[in-house]
Formats: C-alpha cells, structure tokens, sequence
C-alpha cells in the first residue's frame, strides 16, 4: 500500500471516529435540558463563556432556563440554579438526586473506601456511624466549643507573636474533579503534588490507627478510631465488611479534608469582607465588647445575646461565593423533574451561589447587607433560602461543628484584632481579590491590627 493511500484511510479513519462522538452526544443531548453547545471530545471545556461556572451561571440560567446541561469532555453535567430549583432537587427529589458521582482524583485516593463513598449502602452505614459517635463525643455540644476557645485563643497568641502582620495568606483551593483522569495520571502538574500530599496524610492516619490498636480500652473509648475499631471487631464476620481498616483511615481523612478547607477558607474570606467593610467590622466589635467585654473568650452562651454578629456571619457565609463544582451531586434513578427527564447516573450540581443570589429571595443579593438575617426588633432570624451547608440526605454533617468554630474564631480574632487591607489592594473588588488569594497570588494582603481595649 502507498503511502498516499495509507494516510487517506487514516483520516477517514479518524473521521469516521470524529463523527461518532459526534453523534453520539447529540443522541445524548437530544435526551437532557438544554445548554450550551459542547465540542467533539472536549466538550464544553476552554468554552469561556461556559466555564469556571461560578462566572457564568447567571448568564446560562439567562439563555437556557434554571436546568441546563454543560459537557466536561464528553461527560455531561446538568447544572441547578435558583432557590426553587435547588429546594426542588434536594428536598423534594432526595433520594432521587442523593447520589456521588465518582470523581476521578477523588476515586484515585480513596478506592472507594471510607464514608463519602459512591457506594450508596456503605454511604448511609458510615455517615449515620460517624454523626452518632462525633455527637457522643460532643459535636455541637458545649465540650467541643470548649476545645475550639482554646485553639482561637492559640491563633490570637500566634498574631500577637507575628506582630499583626499575617504574612501570605493562602486559603487552600478546593478540589476540582479532572476529566480526562487516564490522561491526568500520567502528567505531571499540581494535581500529582496534591495526591502525594494526600498519600503523605494517609499514613500519618494509619499510623495513629496503629497506635490505637495497641492501646485500646474496650471499656473508655477515647475518640472516633476507637470506636470505628470496636464497632469492625463486632462486625468482622459481615460479608459486607463496611469497617475496614482502609475504610477507617479514609473515613478519618474525609473528616478532615470536609472539614478544615471549608472553615478555613471561610474565615479567611470573612475577616477580607470585613477589612473591606470597616464599618460593619466596627459594629461587631462593639457588640463584642458590649456582651463579652475584654476580660474573657467569647464563648457559645454570648451568641444568643450577639443578633449582629450572628446575622454577620450568616450574612458572611451567604455572599461566599464557594466554587461551584464541589461536592457535586448524582442521580440515583431516572428522575423526572420540573419538564426534563435526567437519566440515572447523571452528574449534578446544585449552584449554592445561584440560590444566595436568587432576587426572589434576598432584599439586597449583591450587597453584604446583615439586615438579610435580622428582623424589625433587630433580632437574628433564619432565612429558608441559606444554605451553606447544603439541604437534605447529603447536607454537611459537620454544620454543627462549623458553627462554633465560625463564631468562637471570628469573635475571639476580632475581640483581640481589627483586620485592615493593605493600601494596594483596597480599590480592588472583592471577587477578584479573593480569586486573587485563592491563586496564593497576593502576599500581604490584609494585616491585624492589635485593639487598644485588649493590649
Ligand atoms: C464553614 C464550614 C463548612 C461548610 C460551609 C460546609 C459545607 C458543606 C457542603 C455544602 C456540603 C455538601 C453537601 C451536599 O452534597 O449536599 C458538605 C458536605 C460534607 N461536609 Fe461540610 N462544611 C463545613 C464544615 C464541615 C466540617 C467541620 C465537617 C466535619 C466535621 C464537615 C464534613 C462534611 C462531610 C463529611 C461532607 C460529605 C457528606 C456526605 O457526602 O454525606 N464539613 N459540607
């Protein structure tokens, strides 16, 4: 065969490749809400009027309705916006969009062990194990909020040490899924780090579940890998094995990996807002002084008498506009829902920020307005359309926990503290300041200034 000929077949070849990934996603599309139209192979990837979403979910929910469908390389992805929707989907439809779908670094790190697993049963066994022992040991409770003083009480310590001045900070990134993971696995680029990183947390855990094998005391537990070790022995002889060791150390890491980012990543973002808004820096601060004063830590009993505060921090938590593929959703079945079918095993993701944003819902959506979350007596009230933790089967199971280290760090930082931006960034909008920061672009960026009242 000539060469001429060789390389014609190879094209047709390719093309006739092309035009099956062709048409096989327009069948697909064919089948889901609408949205915007993806590439061959890539989909809607490197679209910039499509992606990062949080960007552009406003736009798409303009053109295509509050239920659109974008493609990540061919795996499409229906998106959720607005607080009917949202409420709709995991109130409403629970089980039906209760699933995980496997996110491929995800999967890498964890072979499905431990409690975020896509396997639905294990799932449900693990969560309701865990929440029952973290409440046993005092999540939520004033035991926990005691260790939390504590740790506030070290970070004000540590600023006082460094004089104010907090140096970079650098909220982490959160997780981003990959899509093409058989690709990814073989490059090199930060996602590898990460992995090493997390690999490197792993074993720091199974050595911890090493020395507690060698030490427990069936009659005093003393913590979560106490328990989960107690509750394997009683179920070793389960076929279905739920509790082991892997699962233990898995189950340890994705506590911690929910559950640190999140409240960091918050409070880094409300002590900018508030170096941003001095003004409602200030009110706090004197709500602080007035109920708790400078003689003592804030503690969980001054909350109910600090309505501003509480509305701050609510308010706070509302305007974070978080990234919005985390923690995305799966269909469990084929669901019917509000006009368009979604088939079973489909990527969803609820935009929190979109139901935060929603103009049917939020007197001011895009100012930072705590009257939001304060009555006419000037009183904290809750808002149905807040969910920061999420809503349903799947809801944040540490919300209890968040709360108090929320309250009991910011409260605690700012009885000690005033945070002030540096002069270069001051006219800078808060959204790019803060993409800025989660970029670990900016150095500097904020100090805390020691109050007077407190020195
Ligand atoms: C400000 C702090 C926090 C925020 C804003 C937050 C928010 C969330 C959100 C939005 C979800 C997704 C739920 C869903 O898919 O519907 C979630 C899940 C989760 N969170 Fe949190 N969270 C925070 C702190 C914590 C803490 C302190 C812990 C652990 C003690 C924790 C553990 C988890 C876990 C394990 C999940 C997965 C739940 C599941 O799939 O069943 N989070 N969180």
């Amino acid at each position: 065969m000539d060469g001429g000929l060789a390389g014609l077949l190879i094209t047709l070849f390719l093309l006739s490749i092309l035009w099956f990934l062709i048409w096989r996603i327009d069948r697909k599309r064919s089948q889901l809400p609408p949205g915007p139209a993806p590439w061959p192979i890539l989909g809607n990837l490197w679209q910039k009027d499509v992606l990062p979403l949080y960007r552009t979910y406003d736009k798409l929910s303009r053109t295509y309705g509050p239920i659109f469908t974008i493609w990540l390389g061919l795996k499409p992805v229906v998106v959720l916006c607005g607080y009917e929707v949202v409420k709709d989907a995991l109130l409403g439809h629970s089980e039906e969009f209760g699933g995980r779908p496997e996110i491929p670094l995800a999967m890498q790190l964890s072979k499905d062990y431990g409690f975020i697993s896509n396997n639905e049963k294990k799932w449900r066994e693990l969560r309701r194990f865990t929440l029952s022992t973290l409440r046993d040991f005092g999540m939520g409770k004033n035991s926990m909020s005691q260790r939390v003083q504590k740790e506030a009480q070290h970070l004000v310590e540590l600023l006082t040490k460094l004089k104010g001045d907090m140096g970079p900070v650098h909220p982490r990134p959160q997780g981003r899924s990959t899509t093409f993971p058989n690709i990814m696995h073989h490059l090199p680029g930060p996602h590898r780090k990460a992995l090493a990183e997390c690999e490197k947390l792993k074993d720091y855990i199974r050595q911890k579940v090493e020395i507690h094998k060698l030490t427990l005391d069936p009659s005093c537990p003393r913590d979560y890998i106490d328990c989960f070790l107690m509750k394997a022995e009683k179920e070793k002889s389960s076929p279905e094995n739920m509790y082991s060791n892997e699962d233990l150390v898995m189950s340890v890491f994705n506590l911690f990996g929910a559950g640190t980012v999140t409240t960091s990543n918050s409070l880094v973002f409300f002590l900018l807002i508030l170096a941003k808004y001095p003004h409602i820096q200030a009110k706090v601060q004197e709500e602080i002084d007035a109920v708790v004063g400078t003689g003592r830590a804030p503690s969980m009993e001054d909350k109910l008498k600090m309505p501003y505060t509480n509305a701050v921090i609510h308010e706070l938590q509302r305007f974070h506009k978080t990234r919005v593929e985390n923690f995305p959703r799966m269909t469990t079945q084929d669901v019917v829902f509000r006009g368009h079918t979604i088939p079973k095993d489909t990527t969803v993701i609820p935009v929190f920020s979109s139901v935060h944003m929603d103009p049917t819902q939020w007197e001011n959506p895009e100012e930072v307005y705590p009257g939001h979350f304060m009555d006419e007596k000037g009183e904290f009230r809750k808002r149905e359309a807040f969910m920061a933790f999420s809503a349903g089967k799947r809801m944040c199971p540490g919300e209890a926990l968040a709360r108090i280290e929320l309250f009991l760090f910011l409260t605690t930082l700012l009885q000690s503290f005033t945070f002030q931006l540096a002069v270069t960034y001051e006219e800078m909008d808060l959204f790019s300041l803060w993409i800025e920061i989660e970029r670990r672009a900016i150095p500097g960026t904020f100090f805390a200034i020691r109050r007077p009242a407190s020195s």
